[in-house]
C-alpha cells in the first residue's frame, strides 16, 4: 500500500488526486485555477467535503507549496513521507521522450530546455516538478508526456511541407498533445463499443480550454491537430489554432508591435473564445452570451464550432471512415449545447445524436441506434493514467 500524487499543471490551473495505490482509490483531489491572475481559487475535496481558499497566487511553485500545506493542515496526511509516487503531466517531449521517464536532474533540465515546444505548459510542469524532487527526496518521480501517445503518428502526418533541413537539424515537426487524454478515451470507447482497439477507427475530440483532435486506428494516434506547439489546430479557449503565417510580418507592421514573441503571445492568450468574443475564454459565458443575444458571442461560437467540424471531416478523410467519435474535456464533457452543435452538421457523414441521451452528466454512447458512426461522451481522467504509470516504476525500483 502507497501513497501516489498525480499532478496535471495547465498554463493557469493545476489539478492534482492523491490516490491509494495500487488500489486506485482517490483519498483527495485538488484544483487551484486563475495562477496568476487576481483572487486564484483553490478548491480541495476531500472525506465528503469541498474546501475553497481565494487568494493571489502568482506561480505554480506557490501553487505547489499550497497544495503541501493544504495536504498537512487538512489532515489528508500526517507525513510527506507516506507520499512514495508523484506523476507529473509534461505536455512537450520533443523527439527526446516518447514514453513515461523516470525524473532525474538531467530529465527535469531536458524538460524545462523543451519550452519552446510548450511554452505555456513545460515552464509550469517544470515548477511541480523541481518543487516535489526538493521536498521528497525519497520518492518515485515520473514524467508523462502529452506527446508520447502521438509519437505513432507517420511522417506524412508529423512531417510539415517545408525544407527538409528544418526537421533534419531542428526537429520542427508536429508532435500534438493531450496525448495522455486521447489514449484514455480511445481504450474506454473500445470498452462502450464491445470491440478491440486493434478493430476500431476512432476520432478523439478533446474539448477543453485547449481543443485538439485525433484520429485514432488499432489503437495508434495517427494524426493530431496541435501541432509544433499546442497553438496549433482547431480555435481554443484564448488561441487561434490554425492560421495563415503570413499574417504575423502584416500585423507586426501594421500595429507597430516589434517583438514576434508578443505576436505569438497574443495569438496564445487572448485570442480565441476570448479574442473574437471580447468577453471570455469560457464556453459556459460564451453560450449565456449568445443566448442572451450578444453577436460577438455567437460568432465566437459558432466559429469554434466549424473548426472542429472541420477537423473531424479532415480525420475521416485520413482514416477514410471511422466508427465513432468520442467527445471529452471540460466543454466536450459537459456541454450537450456544443455536441449538438458539431454533430449537426454533420450527419451526411452518418453521425447522429439521440437528444434524450445528449444532457449534461451523459458516459458512454449518445448516437441513435442507426448512426453509421457512434457518438460518446468519456470522461477523461490523465491523472490515473499518470498515476498507473509511476505505479509501473515503483514496481521497477
Ligand atoms: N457545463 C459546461 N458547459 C460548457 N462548458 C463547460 C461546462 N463546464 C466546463 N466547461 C468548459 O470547460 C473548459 C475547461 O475545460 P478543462 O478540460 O478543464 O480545461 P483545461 O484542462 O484546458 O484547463 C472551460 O473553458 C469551460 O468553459
Ligand atoms: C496542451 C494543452 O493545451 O493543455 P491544456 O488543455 O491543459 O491547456
Ligand atoms: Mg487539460
Amino acid at each position: 500500500m502507497s501513497k501516489t500524487i498525480a499532478i496535471n499543471a495547465g498554463s493557469s490551473s493545476l489539478k492534482w488526486q492523491l490516490y491509494q495505490m495500487p488500489e486506485e482509490t482517490v483519498i483527495a483531489k485538488g484544483l487551484i485555477e486563475r495562477i496568476g491572475l487576481p483572487e486564484s481559487v483553490s478548491t480541495v475535496s476531500f472525506d465528503g467535503d469541498k474546501h475553497v481558499t481565494v487568494k493571489n497566487i502568482h506561480n505554480h511553485t506557490e501553487a505547489v507549496a499550497i497544495l503541501m500545506n493544504d495536504l498537512k493542515n487538512l489532515n489528508i496526511i500526517a507525513h510527506f513521507s507516506e507520499i512514495t509516487g508523484t506523476g507529473h503531466r509534461v505536455v512537450a517531449g520533443g523527439e527526446l521522450f516518447k514514453a513515461s521517464v523516470l525524473i532525474t536532474n538531467e530529465v527535469a533540465k531536458q524538460i524545462e530546455d523543451l519550452s519552446d515546444l510548450a511554452p505555456l505548459h513545460n515552464p509550469a510542469n517544470v515548477a511541480g516538478i523541481y518543487a516535489f524532487c526538493a521536498l521528497l527526496p525519497e520518492a518515485t518521480h515520473v514524467a508523462v508526456f502529452d506527446t508520447a501517445f502521438h509519437a505513432t503518428m507517420p511522417a506524412v502526418a508529423y512531417r510539415y511541407p517545408m525544407p527538409n533541413d528544418y526537421y533534419d537539424k531542428y526537429a520542427v515537426r508536429k508532435y500534438g498533445a493531450h496525448g495522455t487524454s486521447h489514449m484514455y478515451v480511445a481504450q474506454k470507447a473500445a470498452d462502450y463499443l464491445g470491440k478491440a482497439p486493434e478493430d476500431l477507427k476512432l476520432i478523439t475530440a478533446h474539448i477543453g480550454n485547449g481543443v485538439s483532435l485525433t484520429a485514432i486506428d488499432g489503437g495508434q494516434s495517427v494524426d493530431t491537430s496541435m501541432g509544433f506547439t499546442p497553438l496549433a489546430g482547431v480555435m481554443m479557449g484564448t488561441r487561434t489554432g490554425e492560421l495563415d503565417a503570413s499574417i504575423i510580418p502584416y500585423i507586426m507592421a501594421k500595429t507597430g508591435i516589434t517583438d514576434v514573441a508578443e505576436v505569438i503571445d497574443i495569438f496564445n492568450k487572448k485570442s480565441g473564445l476570448a479574442g473574437v468574443s471580447e468577453m471570455s475564454s469560457d464556453m459556459r459565458d460564451i453560450i449565456s452570451a449568445r443566448d442572451a443575444g450578444d453577436e460577438k458571442a455567437s460568432l465566437a461560437f459558432d466559429m469554434f464550432v466549424n473548426r472542429i467540424q472541420k477537423f473531424i471531416g479532415q480525420y475521416l478523410a485520413v482514416l477514410n471512415g471511422a466508427d465513432a467519435l468520442i467527445f471529452t474535456a471540460g466543454i466536450g464533457e459537459n456541454s450537450d449545447v456544443v455536441r449538438q452543435a458539431v454533430v449537426d452538421g454533420l450527419s451526411w457523414f452518418g453521425l447522429d445524436i439521440d437528444e434524450s441521451k445528449n444532457v449534461f452528466g451523459a458516459d458512454g454512447i449518445i448516437s441513435t441506434p442507426e448512426a453509421k458512426v457512434k457518438v460518446l461522451v468519456i470522461p477523461t481522467d490523465e491523472e490515473l493514467v499518470i498515476a498507473r504509470d509511476v505505479e509501473k516504476f515503483k514496481a521497477q525500483a
